[in-house]
């Protein structure tokens, strides 16, 4: 074990913020990677050539597994310090160790869920999205000093310095080239994965059969859940939010956009809107809806085809709502940026946007990141959320070999977190 590790166990009580952070910061200046790992070190000891580490326990996993259950305030601030330096040294918020955690899965297991650790790691998650994001939008080049690794960007180690740390480093530097290649050709192989993922890619999923099963709307072959019936308290919020603020009770316009199973379409028909449209591309989908008869009916207006070809052409025509609901599959959440700005544009200034808010639930804490990215973009937009908390039925966070549980012959299950956090966007004011 390397001495960055033995450190991050914080064996010495108290924790202070004088016994530990001056140490963390030595090691980090003379070139040790925040996301050196144990298995790095192990390899390292045992003179290993290096292989790439498909799972790896970061230092940050290893202060997250041995903070204190008695830690005193005083301990809890040299914690988050801690933490602090090693997200300022490039430490990843989401590298998985092998049991598939990130640290924040780590303090979620004992119960840190909602602590002051857990907020530092869901900012740091939130940093990361947007810097990462702005760095590809502007394909920002770097140029010397800066190295991505592991997901996470940090300082190249200078020449004069290598004489001067551990082994690790510097063969680190010699295999620098060989790792990149073996990532890279990783990389290209899960790119080749995702595109015959159809719940990965929109086209893929757009020419792939579905069926529709009882309780689920399913994709033929690989029996991805496309959408489900347990997910109906939570159309009910949204079709609930879109008839929250109406602003002439004679004219009332609501856009759904992707219909599945029609569940949160059935609810706004209930309603009664004075037009409802709704956008679908799926052509099994389609033929389903117009089976149903969604087609003849006379206030519903059906945009067949892509939101992204059917909406534009209704922001010349001025058609404004004061619903917009958003509930596609297969989309990515640059999808979901691309809509706000159409939404602005569609929206009527009283009028009320929500979504089936699945961004990141397949792990708290990417939910808990997302739910505040959201935050942020939106409010670019002059938009401001309101979350509300829902329970979503216990038979969907049971196991899918769990009696009931609503995964049963599903491929894998979109959802784990314990608490839906349902938007309601509206202009701020
Ligand atoms: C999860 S389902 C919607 C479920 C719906 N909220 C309900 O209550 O049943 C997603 C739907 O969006 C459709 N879809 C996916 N991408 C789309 C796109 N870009 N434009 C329009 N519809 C899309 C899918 O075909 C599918 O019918």
């Amino acid at each position: 074990m390397s001495q960055l590790h033995e450190l991050c166990y914080l064996k010495e009580r108290p924790i202070t913020k004088d016994e530990y952070l001056p140490k963390l910061k030595a090691l980090l200046k003379k070139g040790i990677p925040s996301t050196y790992t144990l298995e790095d070190a192990e390899a390292e000891q045992k003179g290993e050539q290096e292989t790439v580490q498909t799972s790896t326990t970061t230092p940050l996993h290893i202060i997250c597994e041995s903070i204190p259950s008695d830690a005193t305030l005083e301990e809890e601030s040299a914690i988050l310090a801690m933490i602090d330096e090693l997200f300022m040294n490039g430490a990843g918020w989401c590298l998985t160790n092998k049991n598939n955690e990130t640290p924040g899965c780590v303090l979620e297991r004992r119960g840190l869920y909602g602590t002051s650790y857990w907020e530092r790691i869901v900012d740091a998650g939130v940093r990361a999205e947007i810097v990462f994001r702005k760095l590809e939008q502007n394909n920002i080049e770097f140029l010397g000093e800066k190295v991505v690794k592991n997901g996470a960007v940090t300082e190249k180690v200078a020449d004069d310095d290598i004489n001067e740390i551990p082994e690790l480093v510097q063969s680190e530097t010699i295999q620098d080239m060989e790792k990149e290649q073996v990532r890279q050709k990783e990389d290209a192989r899960k790119k080749t994965q995702e595109l015959e993922d159809p719940s990965k890619d929109l086209n893929t999923y757009l020419n792939t059969k579905l069926t529709y099963k009882e309780g689920a709307l399913v994709t033929n072959s690989r029996k991805d859940g496309v959408m489900m019936d347990w997910e109906e308290k939570l159309m009910k919020a949204g079709c609930d939010s879109l008839f929250k603020s109406i602003e002439d009770p004679d004219d009332v316009n609501v856009l759904n956009i992707g219909f599945g199973m029609g569940i949160i379409d059935s609810m706004i028909a209930e309603k009664k809107p004075t037009k409802h449209y709704i956008c679908e591309a799926h052509p099994d989908v389609l033929n389903k809806m117009k089976e149903d008869g969604w087609m003849d009916r006379e206030n519903v207006v059906v945009l067949k085809g892509k939101w992204q070809d059917t909406l534009p052409p209704l922001l010349g025509q001025g058609v404004f709502f004061d619903g917009i609901y958003y509930d596609t599959y297969s989309e990515h959440y640059q999808d979901m940026l691309e809509l706000f700005d159409l939404v602005v544009g569609m929206l009527k200034m009283t009028g009320t946007f929500s979504f089936f808010n699945g961004l990141g639930a397949d792990r708290l804490v990417c939910y808990d990141v997302y739910k505040k990215v959201v935050e942020l973009d939106l409010a670019d937009y002059g938009l401001r959320v309101k979350y509300t908390d829902i329970k979503p039925p216990k038979e969907a966070l049971q196991h899918k070999n769990e009696q009931g549980s609503v995964w049963k012959d599903i491929r894998r299950a979109y959802w784990t977190c314990p608490t839906y956090y349902h938007p309601e966007i509206t202009f701020a004011t």
